[in-house]
């Protein structure tokens, strides 16, 4: 595979999939990007069709995963059950001990599949309800936001959640990736690596924080609010939920995307409060830490990501694992880079220092 599997350039606020401009990309459906990432090219019309049909015949989980999801506590973070059952269904699959390319490849559609249908089905439960099975002839956003709600969601949100799965998807070697690599780098299996990259984005530095921007905008409660709010938090030298970045230095590309799509459901659905409260906060970010403070801390691909939630009715209690759900197709794009190398990723301890 040629093409690098992500481009960024943190200073002019710039992310690219395989060549291809974030802003371009948003505009395909998830399995496109998916495909893309994990095979290298955008797909033709027929690879893609292939792909899709592949990818959604495969997202059912059977009884014995069900059963084990319902035994998980009910009050527990998504990512807590999904990073258990992850590691479950690996021995239901047929391919587990096959390594070639397309046995891999098989797992890999495995895993992009069944995701979404574990977050569903756990968080379902978690609520009482009956889980759904999945629709084979919705989009994985749109079946995703069926599965946990029961019934199909308007086109604008369908289409909100299909981008929010592409720009969540990959980010170059960023802390989850570089776990699922390591475990890749030691010839492990695929689940095994998908495993470590989900138990990685948990972190509130990382995924985790996503679902903390969705509680700091509750608790915020309304837009006159969030100045003082934000003030108390850099005089104790608190760090803001869903801002700043280690590689952006300028407004991250997926921020600005996500902040138009947040503004776009806003109006659609007549109500800008969580937009409004999102607003205030990232002007007075900006004021006190860029503009005074001279710090390149501007909302991140966590921050319009928690309001979008807000608006699409979706828990706290999902958002790291709905970022999980775009995320696998980047990890596994990096795990295949990695075993075509075969070579083990062994830093010194020195390099540490350089974190
Ligand atoms: C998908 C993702 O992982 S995107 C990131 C999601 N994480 C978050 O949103 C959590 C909040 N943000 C952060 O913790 C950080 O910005 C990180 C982890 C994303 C990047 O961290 P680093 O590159 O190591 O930056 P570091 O933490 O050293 O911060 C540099 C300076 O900016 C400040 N700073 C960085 N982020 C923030 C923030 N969100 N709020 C307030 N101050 C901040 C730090 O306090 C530090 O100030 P100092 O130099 O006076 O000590
Ligand atoms: O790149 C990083 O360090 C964090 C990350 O995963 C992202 O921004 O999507």
């Amino acid at each position: 595979m040629s093409k690098n599997i992500c481009f960024i350039d943190g200073l002019e606020g710039i992310l690219k999939y395989r060549e291809i401009d974030i802003n371009q990309l948003v505009e395909l459906p998830y399995d496109a990007v998916s495909y893309l990432l994990i095979l290298g090219e955008l797909p033709v019309d027929q690879e893609l069709a292939e792909y899709s049909s592949r990818l959604h015949g495969e997202r059912e989980i059977n009884r014995e995963v069900m059963d084990i999801i319902r035994m998980c506590k009910l009050n527990i973070d998504s990512m807590e059950a999904l990073r258990t059952i992850v590691s479950f269904i690996s021995q239901f699959d047929p391919d587990i001990n096959d390594s070639s390319p397309e046995g891999n490849l098989r797992k890999a559609i495995r895993l992009i599949a069944k995701i979404p249908t574990i977050v569903a089905v756990y968080y379902r439960m978690a609520n009482g309800k009956e889980p759904l099975p999945p629709d084979r002839s919705l989009s994985h956003g749109a079946n995703f936001l069926y599965m946990i709600r029961g019934s199909k969601p308007s086109q604008l949100e369908a289409e909100v959640m299909e981008k929010d799965f592409i720009l969540s998807a990959e980010h170059e070697l960023n802390a989850s990736t570089f776990s699922s690599r390591v475990t890749a780098s030691t010839l492990s299996d695929l689940y095994s690596a998908v495993v470590s990259g989900l138990c990685t984005l948990k972190g509130p530095l990382h995924g985790g924080a996503r679902s903390e921007v969705m509680n700091m905008i509750e608790e915020i409660a309304c837009p006159e609010n969030a100045e003082e709010f934000i003030l108390e938090k850099i005089a104790k030298k608190e760090k803001i939920m869903g801002f700043g970045h280690r590689v952006y230095k300028t407004y991250d590309p997926r921020g600005m995307i996500f902040k138009q799509l947040s503004r776009q459901l806003a109006e659609a659905k007549g109500d800008m409060h969580w937009y409004e409260i999102a607003e205030a906060i990232e002007n007075t970010v900006i004021r006190e830490l860029v503009e005074k403070k001279g710090k390149p801390i501007y909302p991140n691909v966590d921050f319009y990501s928690g309001v979008i939630y807000k608006y699409m009715d979706i828990p706290p209690q999902l958002a790291t694992s709905i970022f999980a759900i775009g995320r696998v197709s980047g990890w596994i794009a990096h795990c295949f880079d990695q075993y075509e190398k075969k070579k083990i990723i062994r830093p010194r301890a020195f390099m540490l220092d350089e974190c």
